[in-house]
């Protein structure tokens, strides 16, 4: 459609058949939307809709079939020409679906010209990817990674005309090191199939493919990460699929598919964790030691189990007990708006992260006055921890619906620091439940939550270790504490989970890098009216 005088974008209005009826239907550039109405009195109307174009997955012509076609008499006397129009429609709980609406009418010029007008509208959708590199990890979750990708996720993509280059992976690292060889510069984004594993294993391939191409060492943990273009899209298929759930709102196949096929993006924050100079993984959702770093490591040996594994290692988790003794230091999140315990949580187009990503613009075109991270104040805090989780997201899952720290943003560029000290089974039960509910999960004596942008954990026995390293006869005590046999004080230590990977290292050095990475998502949707309004078509958003 060309532009009308004065730049404003045009409206092409037609009366076509929908069903057995003539609709008014209008594609209104200015409004950046497709709506149809039924032109009767109010009181006779049918219902009346509209989709946004952004949402408009594809345009087809179509050929009506015997049903379609006895749409009435003196129809079926003439040639019809028609033309489906595939769309996102929003349903409960942030649940898309691809659904059509199929357009006829007697004038073959007529139908090209919105067929045209229409892909014309599509072409101009510069977000949208044209070509993917898509990694299945068979094995991810309930092993169900492959089905879904070629039932659910496929023919989607095949509709809104993406190419793909598909590889099903063949072993743990085989997607990492695949992104280390490949030309990924020819592609739009990566989608990665299965769980936040699988997601982890992309995620390090592809931000340290770009690390190495900038000819940035990932070993030095004071480095400026260079940003990461390529989005990454997930389609869950995995045991907690929480990256997922807090970047979308629910863990499902065809939503995220549909999130990719818009071209939706959402930045993301990356926590990069280093040993003494040495680089050793990259987190986005939970870092967690004592607690979920225990779960991890008895659930790898149960991964025949499935999903499952992580109920039953959590339950013999909480069982046991332990905790563990070291000092953690951190540097505050003083350049954010938010923090842990606000009640608002982060939504699209999220305003905080709106002024992170501002001031990272900002810092990068001066950035000859970096900040000095290091002058900046550090606190410390020793104690005896049932959990230590420093949090990138909500880390929301269908487990836990509003996640491990309800109030932490997807891109502001720090990380909720939750510290949960020795307590009773009791105590700590209470604060578990809270994960489930709606109740205050940080409103306990014994939990302690910080907004951070950087922080260093040591254990007390590797800190015991470093101040006399000749004393190994230490390591080769019993599991626990001599001094206090029934005390659950652990003197190994424990693991870190790092994203649903276990790290051994106990003494480690943390960052957050604000907005590193990108997703083909917008964050949760608010499920505002206008939501519901248009999933029901109601009249009254067309006025
Ligand atoms: N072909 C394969 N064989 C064995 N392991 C694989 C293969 N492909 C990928 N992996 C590894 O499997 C691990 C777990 O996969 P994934 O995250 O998909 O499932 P999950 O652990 O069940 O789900 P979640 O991480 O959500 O709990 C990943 O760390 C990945 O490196
Ligand atoms: C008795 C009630 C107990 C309820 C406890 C519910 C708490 C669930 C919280 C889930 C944690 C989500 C954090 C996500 C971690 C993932 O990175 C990781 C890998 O997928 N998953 C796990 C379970 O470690
Ligand atoms: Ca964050």
């Amino acid at each position: 459609m060309e532009r009308l005088p004065g730049g404003r974008r045009p409206r092409l209005v037609s009366s076509l058949g929908l069903g057995r009826r003539s609709w008014e239907v209008t594609l209104d550039e200015e409004r950046g939307r497709l709506a149809w109405r039924d032109p009767r009195p109010p009181r006779r109307a049918g219902e009346n809709c509209f989709v946004p174009i952004s949402e408009i997955i594809s345009v087809e012509e179509t050929e009506l079939n015997k049903k379609q076609r006895n749409i009435g008499k003196w129809q079926k006397m003439t040639k019809l020409h028609a033309f489906t129009v595939y769309y996102v429609k929003k349903a409960r709980n942030h649940r898309w679906r691809c659904s059509d609406v199929t357009f006829w009418c007697v004038d073959e010029h007529l139908c090209n010209q919105w067929i045209q007008a229409l892909k014309e509208l599509l072409e101009m959708q510069k977000s949208r990817p044209k070509q993917l590199l898509v990694y299945i990890n068979p094995y991810g979750g309930k092993r169900q990674g492959k089905r879904i990708y070629e039932q659910k996720v496929a023919p989607l993509f095949s509709l809104a005309s993406i190419s793909t280059d598909v590889v099903i992976t063949e072993h743990a690292n085989h997607a990492k090191d695949n992104l280390f060889e490949v030309n990924i510069y020819k592609y739009d984004g990566v989608v990665c199939v299965g769980g936040d594993g699988m997601f982890s294993e992309v995620m390090h391939g592809l931000i340290g493919r770009i690390q190495k191409d900038s000819g940035i060492d990932q070993n030095n943990p004071k480095a400026s990460l260079v940003q990461c273009n390529i989005r990454i899209g997930i389609i869950p298929a995995g045991s907690t699929d929480c990256i997922c759930y807090s970047t979308v709102g629910i863990s499902d196949p065809v939503t995220s598919a549909l999130h990719i096929i818009v071209g939706d993006c959402q930045p993301l924050d990356v926590s990069s964790v280093h040993h003494n100079n040495m680089f050793l993984k990259y987190s986005v959702s939970l870092l967690g030691y004592g607690f979920y770093g225990d779960i991890l490591k008895d659930s790898e040996k149960k991964r025949w189990m499935g999903p499952m594994r992580y109920d039953y290692s959590g339950f013999k988790t909480f069982l046991s007990h332990h905790y563990y003794e070291g000092t953690i230091a951190y540097q505050p999140a003083k350049h954010t708006l938010g923090s842990p315990r606000d009640k608002d949580s982060c939504r699209t187009g999220c305003y905080i992260c709106k002024k992170s990503e501002q001031q990272l613009a900002e810092q990068h075109k001066d950035c000859g006055l970096k900040h000095e991270e290091g002058e900046e104040e550090w606190k410390v805090i020793k104690g005896k921890f049932l959990a230590i989780n420093a949090v990138n997201m909500s880390c929301a899952c269908p487990r836990s619906p509003k996640g491990l720290s309800p109030a932490a943003h997807l891109a502001d560029g720090s990380a909720d620091l939750i510290l949960v000290r020795k307590c009773s089974r009791f105590d700590f039960l209470r604060y578990l439940v809270r994960h489930t509910n709606q109740d205050d999960q940080f409103d306990f004596p014994f939990v302690d939550v910080y907004r951070v942008k950087s922080f260093q954990f040591t254990s007390k026995l590797s800190e015991d270790n470093e101040s006399n390293v000749m004393d190994i006869g230490k390591k080769r005590f019993g599991q626990f504490c001599r001094d206090h046999p029934a005390c659950c004080c652990n003197i190994v230590n424990s693991t870190w989970n790092c994203d649903g990977e276990t790290l051994d290292s106990s003494a480690i050095e943390v960052r957050v890098h604000c907005q590193l990475m990108k997703l083909f998502a917008r964050g949760i949707e608010e499920n505002c009216k206008d939501e519901a309004a248009y999933s029901q078509n109601s009249a009254e958003q067309l006025l």
